[in-house]
């Protein structure tokens, strides 16, 4: 056996910051370096970020990632870190390919030394893979201090038959798979059940990178880890945090047999396998450090740290410092101030408490609360005089007036963002994007949408997992000094208070029976048959389904927001919005 000290560095990218993932890179390697590490990986994309969408496409956009890998490596080199090799996920281009490379590279004394390609391009859910890269058949096997190292790319661990599935014949000591795999809720379980399966397969150690941090509408989570050979975890680390998980493994000694040049995978294709060598002798015997083993998050938490970390990473890689939304007194309005303020801090934190003529007492005074508990700037703007101004001049009434409140609220939103440079936070949930439960350029409006994809019922388990939760529990919860969230909040009935009296379950089914149609119809594609036959109410699921198909063109233009579940409204589920499909009973 040979020991092998390994840095999996689970970083946070920012998609198009070549000289800024670069530097990263370089910061973390020098890190690992420091640790005494043997070899360095990062995650899949990490130099260009992910996912790059159609950025892959721009010629320009793949010669200056190209260029930025080979200047990394001299970096690496001209600042002494030549000697360790450093895996990295980037972009690449083969010489007369159709579509560039999602790659991985091997840098060592300056020099790329190797790179590779991903097999496996998903194609499915949020991923647009064969729309961007094309797909490449080369297993790189590298021997390092006396053990053969294979790398494969993300997806490759997640289809049959591809490079995984060669690993053995092609005698790896090590898997390293780079990854760039979203969060979604109970991933992480997966996850694990996966690499160990893979990790058996291979019939070696699987050691596995993620990322870290927001993109958009995604949220990488990290729990980067490590498996043995038969499955059994050996090293994980925290979750939505960056980490430099350093372990030290015992691995077998490769064999003087040269082996396979190339290897056929039980799906049919036939796999090159690349070989080098840095490295032929084991490096003497050392004292390794116990690994590390973080705990998974429990599921709100997790869900909590998902939307903190991806308000915080828009916010941040979009240049706002600051954020500003309409605080109601309600729920969900409550829910997203909170989160803002683990986000970016409640100093960064400006709300605006709105009341109309229809404004219960409790909107302003459990509002003010919320502001004083956290901290957060504050503002009263009362918006009858508008709506009565627009009102008179337009000659609204009913619903068309009701509106109205909703759209003069988000202009003063929108004016505030412009005039301070805020962003606009949007407060709809879940069950009311799926039932068009809300004003077009109304409530609806704004930049980024923090609990788009939590259902309502989740809304109020998250605010009471909140209330609860400790600094200590996660590392970005503002250490706040009394529970954040009124309990009188959380108690009240939800209502728009667009008219006197108005509750939300006048217009909505009561959200503990929605929610669950809404989970098999939106989050699982049931159709109706399908719905009733899981035993929902057939009037109920009629009720839901024409709700939801109607409200498309809605959702279409809604602010993105982090996805959580493993359907989220946006890039996981596409419909058309002109569409004569009605499901029937
Ligand atoms: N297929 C299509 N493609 C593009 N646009 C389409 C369209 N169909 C209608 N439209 C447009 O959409 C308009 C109707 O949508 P919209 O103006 O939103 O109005 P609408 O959906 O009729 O009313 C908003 C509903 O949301 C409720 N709500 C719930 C929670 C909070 C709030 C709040 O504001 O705080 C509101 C409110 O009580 C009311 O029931 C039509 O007048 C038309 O302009
Ligand atoms: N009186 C108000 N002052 C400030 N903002 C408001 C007011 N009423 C509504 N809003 C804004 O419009 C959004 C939509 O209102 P909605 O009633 O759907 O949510 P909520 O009041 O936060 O929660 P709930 O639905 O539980 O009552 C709110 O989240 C808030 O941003
Ligand atoms: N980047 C990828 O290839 C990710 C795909 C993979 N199924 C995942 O979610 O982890």
């Amino acid at each position: 056996m040979a020991q092998l000290r390994i840095a999996l560095a689970q970083v946070n990218p920012t998609v198009g910051d070549l000289d800024g993932n670069a530097d990263l890179i370089v910061d973390w390697t020098r890190a690992a370096a420091d640790a005494g590490a043997h070899l360095v990986a990062f995650p899949e994309m990490a130099l260009t970020g992910y996912p790059v969408e159609d950025l892959a496409l721009r010629p320009s956009f793949v010669a200056a990632s190209r260029r930025a890998l080979g200047d990394v490596a001299r970096r690496l080199a001209d600042a002494g870190m030549g000697g360790v090799p450093v895996v990295v996920g980037t972009l690449d281009r083969r010489d007369g390919g159709r579509r560039p490379l999602n790659a991985v590279a091997w840098l060592h004394g300056g020099d790329v030394l190797i790179a590779s390609a991903k097999h496996h391009l998903p194609n499915y859910g949020v991923f647009d893979e064969y729309r961007i890269f094309e797909s490449a058949d080369t297993l790189p096997v590298v021997r390092l201090h006396g053990v053969d190292v294979a790398t494969v790319i993300c997806e490759d661990l997640w289809q049959d038959g591809g490079p995984v599935s060669v690993t053995r014949a092609a005698g790896a000591g090590l898997l390293l798979a780079v990854n760039a795999s979203p969060y979604e809720r109970d991933k992480d379980d997966v996850r694990l059940d996966l690499c160990a399966g893979r990790a058996r397969e291979a019939g070696c150690t699987l050691a596995y990178v993620n990322m870290v941090g927001g993109q958009d509408e995604l949220v990488f989570d990290g729990d980067s880890l490590i498996v043995g050979p038969d499955g059994s975890p050996i090293a994980r680390a925290p979750q939505f945090v960056d980490h430099l998980l350093i372990t030290d493994l015992d691995l077998p000694e490769a064999s003087g047999d040269p082996g396979p040049a190339s290897v056929d995978a039980p799906g049919g294709a036939t796999f090159t396998v690349e070989r080098r060598t840095l490295s032929s002798s084991p490096v003497p015997a050392y004292d390794p450090e116990p690994p590390t083993v973080a705990e998974p998050l429990d599921d709100l938490a997790e869900i909590y740290a998902a939307l903190v970390v991806g308000t915080r990473d828009y916010a941040r890689k979009n240049g706002f410092r600051s954020v500003v939304l309409g605080l109601s007194g309600g729920i969900d309005s409550a829910l997203v101030a909170t989160i803002a303020s683990d986000a970016v801090g409640p100093e960064n934190v400006h709300v605006v408490l709105l009341p109309s003529r229809y404004s219960s007492e409790g909107s302003v005074s459990d509002a003010e609360d919320l502001v004083k508990r956290q901290g957060v700037h504050s503002r009263i703007v009362p918006i009858s005089g508008m709506v009565e101004a627009f009102e008179a001049e337009l000659d609204l009434h009913g619903l068309a007036a009701e509106n109205l409140q909703a759209r003069i609220r988000a202009n003063v939103w929108m004016g505030l963002s412009n005039e301070h440079g805020h962003l606009v936070l949007t407060g709809g949930n879940k069950s009311e994007l799926a039932t068009g439960y809300s004003t077009l350029y109304g409530d609806s409006a704004g930049g980024f949408a923090p609990i788009k994809d939590v259902f309502k019922t989740t809304v109020w388990d998250l605010a009471r997992w909140r209330n609860t939760a400790l600094a200590a529990d996660l590392p970005f919860l503002h250490p706040f000094a009394q529970e954040p969230v009124p309990e009188a909040i959380i108690v009240k009935e939800p209502s728009a208070e667009l008219r006197p009296g108005q509750r939300d379950r006048d217009s909505l089914p009561e959200y503990a029976v929605l929610d669950p149609v809404l989970a098999d119809y939106v989050e699982r594609d049931m159709g109706r048959d399908s719905l009733v036959a899981a035993g929902h109410d057939a009037g109920l699921v009629d009720r839901v389904v024409r709700l939801v198909d109607l409200a498309e063109y809605k959702r279409r233009q809604y602010p993105p927001g982090p996805k959580i579940t493993p359907k989220n409204f946006g890039r996981d589920r596409r419909l058309p919005i002109t569409n004569r499909w009605r499901e029937r009973g």
